[in-house]
């Protein structure tokens, strides 16, 4: 008998979906869905003499998501947890948004559950030997039959961790497997646009070469932009290439320095980490002000930088941006290249949902692609979600996906979409206020430069993000014709490809736009 957390559970349980006939919707919902375990009830199965079911919360994101899951495969979601615990299994399938309240609903059982996993987390910690490297579980353990053991895939043992529901499914998924490496995120599966150029060369570059081309490579962007998936992708290739591949986000990296401290076993961390061949580090903007991180940190990366193994590390900014990061990590990260990653171009956009519905196999219409890709400008990560929620709506509706669903969709969806519903004056008014210059002088007759190109990036974003028509936008601006709105939306579009000042500007302004 061995013991197994829910990620690795659920994971083994989606590996059995896989054999059944489940569309693709709801397979997608599948593999972003987390299995929270709910504390036993109180009175034992030996007073009862019957064998004990095991309850479950399913979590997906969203009451969309969760109906389609129940109406299509619950019976057999049950049936594949039930025959790998080998106990009869109880599922309730939750919508993220409502679990909180579910978890208050039954405060005794919330504080059976609480004490059972704090009584687990001590059972483990008794039985570690000093020499042991393995730390305790956080997670509420189960007993599977007779598989090979499967080691906890995430290494935390801080309290923020215990309850299992503050990780994505990503990274309790990333962590069950080898090299914790997401075999969806490849260099294949990756779309180049201008946004994202050169931090995807560096990348390519350092794969082929580990050590030789840039050493670190430090990436950065905002969030949902593809730094963990080029972080992914450069250790699939390592690993193609037979190195030895370490991917660990900075809090893993954190909480195996503790345990290693806590358990005496900083001699095996340090091996471990020292002789990797490539060591990839996400979000390591998390270790800045946690002083015994950063000097292993800076520890590890000397060795690995002088044997010349390659260092490659993500974060959300620029080195110089983070704040209490010592003074000799920032220097050492600034040593070889730093490649930013800006949000994506409406046709970088557009290509990412192509492929990711070419990928699922799902027909989706040009112009429904166009729609969702102006609608969501910021986030990959929610380009994506926009498509997974879109398709569905359009399921569960059982109706053809033209343009007047993807919309009803996406306003019924409310924030999932971030949709805004912004006027052209508010539009106008936020460009005049980011070039500093009057609305009036704006939406006027005036032709210097200063003021024609704010006044065709303001045409441009009003027709992208409201449904005013050609006609209606040249009357905001002192009623031009449409064929002059056309023509500046039009150039607008091209000079953004063009000119990445021009972009920034676009995408600062959109994020003033955004609901705060
Ligand atoms: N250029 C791209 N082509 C295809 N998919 C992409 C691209 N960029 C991002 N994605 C997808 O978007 C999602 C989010 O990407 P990822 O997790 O790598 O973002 P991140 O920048 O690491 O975000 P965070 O800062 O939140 O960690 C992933 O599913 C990833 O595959």
């Amino acid at each position: 008998m061995i013991r197994v957390n829910p990620a690795t559970l659920w994971h083994r349980a989606l590996q059995r979906l896989e054999l059944l006939p489940i569309d693709v919707v709801a397979r997608v919902w599948l593999r972003t869905a987390r299995l929270m375990p709910v504390a036993p009830a109180r009175e034992s199965p030996a007073t009862t003499g019957e064998t004990e079911a095991l309850s479950f919360w399913l979590l997906v994101p969203d009451a969309l998501a969760c109906a389609l899951i129940q109406q299509q495969c619950q019976p057999a979601i049950e049936q594949a947890l039930a025959e790998l615990v080998q106990q009869p299994v109880t599922l309730r399938v939750v919508a993220a948004n409502d679990a909180p309240r579910e978890a208050h609903a039954d405060e005794e059982m919330e504080m059976a559950a609480m004490e059972d996993r704090q009584r687990i987390t001590e059972t483990f910690v008794a039985r570690h030997s000093r020499n042991d490297s393995t730390p305790p579980s956080p997670y509420y353990d189960y007993d599977l039959p007779s598989k090979p053991p499967v080691h906890a895939p995430h290494d935390s043992t801080l309290p923020g961790s215990l309850a299992g529901g503050t990780l994505s499914w990503e990274q309790e998924s990333a962590g069950a497997m080898p090299n914790r490496l997401n075999p969806r995120y490849t260099f294949d599966a990756f779309i180049v646009g201008n946004s994202n150029r050169l931090a995807h060369a560096a990348s390519y570059a350092v794969a082929e070469a580990p050590g030789e081309a840039y050493n670190p490579l430090f990436l950065y962007g905002g969030v949902g932009l593809g730094k963990t998936h080029l972080l992914h992708a450069i250790g699939h290739k390592g690993a193609q290439a037979g190195l030895t591949v370490l991917y660990v986000s900075s809090e893993q990296f954190t909480n195996e320095i503790i345990n290693a401290i806590r358990y005496r076993t900083t001699e095996e961390f340090r091996a471990k980490y020292r002789s990797v061949d490539i060591l990839l580090v996400d979000d390591i903007q998390f270790i800045a002000g946690k002083e015994s991180t950063e000097e292993e940190f800076f520890h590890t990366f000397n060795s690995l930088y002088e044997m010349s193994k390659q260092i490659v590390i993500c974060s959300d900014r620029p080195p110089k941006a983070i704040v209490s990061l010592e003074e000799r990590l920032r220097s050492r990260f600034e040593w070889g290249l730093i490649a930013d990653i800006q949000p994506p171009d409406l046709e970088t956009r557009m290509a990412i949902l192509r492929v990711k519905a070419d990928m699922l196999h799902y027909p989706v219409p040009d112009e429904v692609i166009a729609y969702i890709a102006s609608r969501v400008q910021t986030n990959i990560r929610e380009l994506e979600g926009c498509l997974n929620r879109l398709m569905a709506y359009q399921q569960l509706h059982r109706t053809e996906l033209t343009l007047d669903v993807a919309r009803a969709a996406m306003s019924s969806l409310g924030n999932g979409a971030r949709e805004v519903q912004l006027s052209g004056r508010q539009i106008a008014q936020a460009v005049a206020d980011y070039f500093h210059i009057p609305l009036e002088a704006m939406c006027g007759k005036q032709r210097d430069k200063q003021i024609v190109i704010p006044r065709q990036i303001a045409m441009y974003l009003i027709r992208q993000e409201t449904q005013l028509s050609l006609l209606e936008i040249g009357q905001l601006f002192g009623g031009r014709d449409h064929s002059t709105v056309l023509h500046a939306c039009e150039k607008i579009e091209r000079a953004m490809q063009l000119d990445p000042g021009l972009r920034r500007d676009v995408v600062a302004i959109r994020e003033l736009l955004l609901p705060r």
